[in-house]
């Protein structure tokens, strides 16, 4: 089986969550299996050791951001809902799959690197609102992005469109 036929086969769908109509990924069964969450780790921070600097969003983008930022000692920058960051912030406004919200990073999340080459990481796209957020706000601050890479892609959504009209390559493992 391939790494992507195990994802997919560890992530369960939950109907009408968080509202009616949505059908929604949990990943927590995929984190629950040691071996195949570690697996992930590996694929992803074998592609992308030669980062500066890996972003993750809010929340579950935290989980599998940190552990490659570790895994190739690279720095983790948190993109986090409005009102949690202390320092001077830089902010975006967006719509998702099931609301709006808005995530803010520090203004000097990369400052010790000229030209720092990023990668974006979240579990998930949908409508890929929230990904167009994060780039807006990592190219405000001086990021080069050299991709944003997704644990699942919800294709029907479209939202890794939204991400290429900005110039940044979408990396999806699983496809739906
Ligand atoms: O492509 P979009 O339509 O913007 O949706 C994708 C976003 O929605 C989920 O996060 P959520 O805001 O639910 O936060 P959480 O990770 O804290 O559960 C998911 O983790 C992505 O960040
Ligand atoms: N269907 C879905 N499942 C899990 N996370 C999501 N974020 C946006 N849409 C989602």
């Amino acid at each position: 089986m391939t790494l992507a036929e195990k994802v997919q086969k560890a992530i369960r769908d939950i109907p009408d969550y968080p509202q009616k109509g949505i059908i929604f990924k949990d990943i927590t069964t995929l984190l629950n299996d040691g071996e195949l969450f570690s697996e992930v780790i590996d694929y992803f921070s074998e592609k992308y050791k030669n980062v500066d600097f890996i972003c993750g969003i809010e929340s579950r983008g935290f989980i599998f951001g940190a552990a490659i930022a570790a895994k190739i000692k690279k720095g983790f920058v948190p993109l986090r809902k409005k009102g949690k960051l202390p320092y001077t912030t830089v902010a975006e406004k967006y719509a998702l799959e099931y609301g709006f919200d808005e995530i803010e990073i520090h203004i000097d999340a990369f400052k010790n690197v000229k030209n720092p080459k990023v990668l974006l990481i979240d579990d998930l796209i949908a409508t890929g609102g929230t990904a167009e957020a994060a780039v807006k706000l990592i190219e405000k601050i001086g990021g080069d992005l050299v991709a944003a890479a997704f644990i699942i892609e919800l294709t029907f959504l479209d939202g890794a469109k939204k991400i290429k009209e900005l110039g940044v390559e979408v990396d999806s493992l699983v496809k739906y």
